[in-house]
């Protein structure tokens, strides 16, 4: 697998987007389509107000691919589900900062069974809750959205976050990626990617359009 560099323009689609019928067949047009990575959304009913898949879907995807995927855990108790997604294929697992369990202790978890560590905020946690954390993650995602469903505006706003988070990387010579999601279109990629982000989460769309091709390139050439 490769090793990815904050400096990578990386490209996520996510499959909460796809066409859930054909879950193999849209992850080979992703692929096909130009993604770097997979983004995959799991959400719990209670840590978020929606309901996607568990560890069995990830496993069926990472043993019909070899895309990099991007575990995106939207779940209370991250900690006590742990060790089912460390042993599902993931290559990145991110857990939020807000989720009831040891935030340090967790993401230690995720490196010592060989994982990327994510962490993840809401819109309304203000970037300091992070900052303790940064010495020890491989990916930051302020979100640019309430997380929970797909379709929704970007929070332009949340830039001030990514722009924390890039001068604080910066000034302590740390290395990780920062990561948007939620809203993410050609227009809005830019917006992202001027403030520092480099890996970009598209749902709609990517999965959405007729022509992914054209819209992941769209994406990556704003
Ligand atoms: O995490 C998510 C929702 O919580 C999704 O990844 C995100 O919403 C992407 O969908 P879209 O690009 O349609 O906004």
């Amino acid at each position: 697998m490769k090793k990815w560099h904050h400096t990578d323009r990386i490209l996520a689609p996510s499959l909460l987007a796809a066409d859930w019928g054909r879950v193999t067949e849209e992850v080979t047009r992703a692929i096909n389509s130009g993604a770097d990575w997979l983004h995959l959304d799991v959400m719990d009913g209670h840590f978020v107000d929606n309901i996607s898949f568990g560890p069995q879907m990830i496993q069926a995807i990472h043993e019909s691919t070899d895309i990099f995927l991007d575990v995106h855990l939207m779940i209370s108790r991250p900690d006590h589900y742990l060790p089912r997604f460390l042993a599902c294929g993931a290559n990145m697992i991110t857990v939020h900062v807000e989720a009831d369990h040891n935030v340090a202790h967790t993401l230690a978890e995720i490196r010592k069974a060989g994982v990327l560590a994510g962490l993840a905020l809401n819109p309304a946690t203000p970037f300091e809750e992070v900052v303790p954390h940064l010495a020890h993650i491989d990916l930051l995602l302020p979100m640019t959205v309430i997380p929970g469903f797909g379709g929704q505006a970007f929070m332009e706003d949340m830039m001030r976050k990514v722009e924390a988070a890039a001068a604080y990387r910066e000034a302590h010579g740390l290395e990780f990626h920062i990561e948007v999601d939620g809203g993410v279109n050609p227009t809005t990629a830019a917006i992202a990617a001027k403030a520092g982000a480099n890996v970009l989460v598209a749902g709609s769309s990517a999965f959405g359009a007729t022509d992914m091709k054209a819209a992941i390139t769209a994406m990556r050439e704003a």
